[in-house]
């Protein structure tokens, strides 16, 4: 079946990210904030300008090609959390799908605070905090994925031909 999209704009991606924000002061104060590279970068940007937070740490875990799901493979490992096994960091990611993702990074940072943007069922799970969640069929359009199109007039797409004059 073709997945459904939901598409977020940047705007509403800076709301959600400060949402999130909101959520996690009152769980704070945080030692610092663990992206989960790329998708994690713009949320933790947001997310940490709202908490004042400027010690910053990145994990790359490589998952996905395009819509394709591979074996995840550990590109950069969050070396400044690793020691305290990322107790007191917070962990941001734009979103769990299966969860995938979320497992490899919480077994190198199982004392980190989870949280994400968006959830789809399957990862919620292992999230600790997220903001909005979607079905597992849904494939979620980032605005760093995606452009502005011209699109058909609905008459036209519809093949009614226009009013006369
Ligand atoms: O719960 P999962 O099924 O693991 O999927 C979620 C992960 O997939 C995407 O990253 P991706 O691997 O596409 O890399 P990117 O962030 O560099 O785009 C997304 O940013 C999450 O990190
Ligand atoms: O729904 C999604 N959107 C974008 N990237 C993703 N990576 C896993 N699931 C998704
Ligand atoms: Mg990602």
């Amino acid at each position: 079946m073709a997945p459904r999209y939901y598409t977020v704009t940047w705007d509403q991606l800076h709301r959600d990210g400060k949402a999130l924000a909101w959520r996690l002061v009152e769980r704070g104060p945080w030692t610092g904030m663990v992206a989960i590279t790329r998708g994690g970068l713009i949320p933790a940007a947001i997310v940490a300008r709202e908490l004042d937070c400027r010690l910053i740490e990145t994990v790359s875990v490589v998952t996905y090609d395009e819509e394709q799901r591979g074996h995840p493979q550990v590109v950069k490992p969050p070396q400044a959390a690793l020691e305290s096994q990322g107790e007191g960091w917070l962990l941001i990611d734009d979103l769990v799908d299966t969860g995938t993702t979320a497992k490899v990074v919480r077994a190198m940072l199982p004392k980190a605070h989870f949280a994400t943007v968006y959830a789809k069922p399957a990862g919620k799970p292992t999230v600790d905090t997220f903001i909005t969640e979607v079905s597992q069929d849904t494939w979620i359009l980032f605005p760093w994925d995606t452009e502005p199109q011209f699109i058909a007039p609905i008459a036209k797409a519809r093949g009614n031909g226009g009013g006369g004059q």
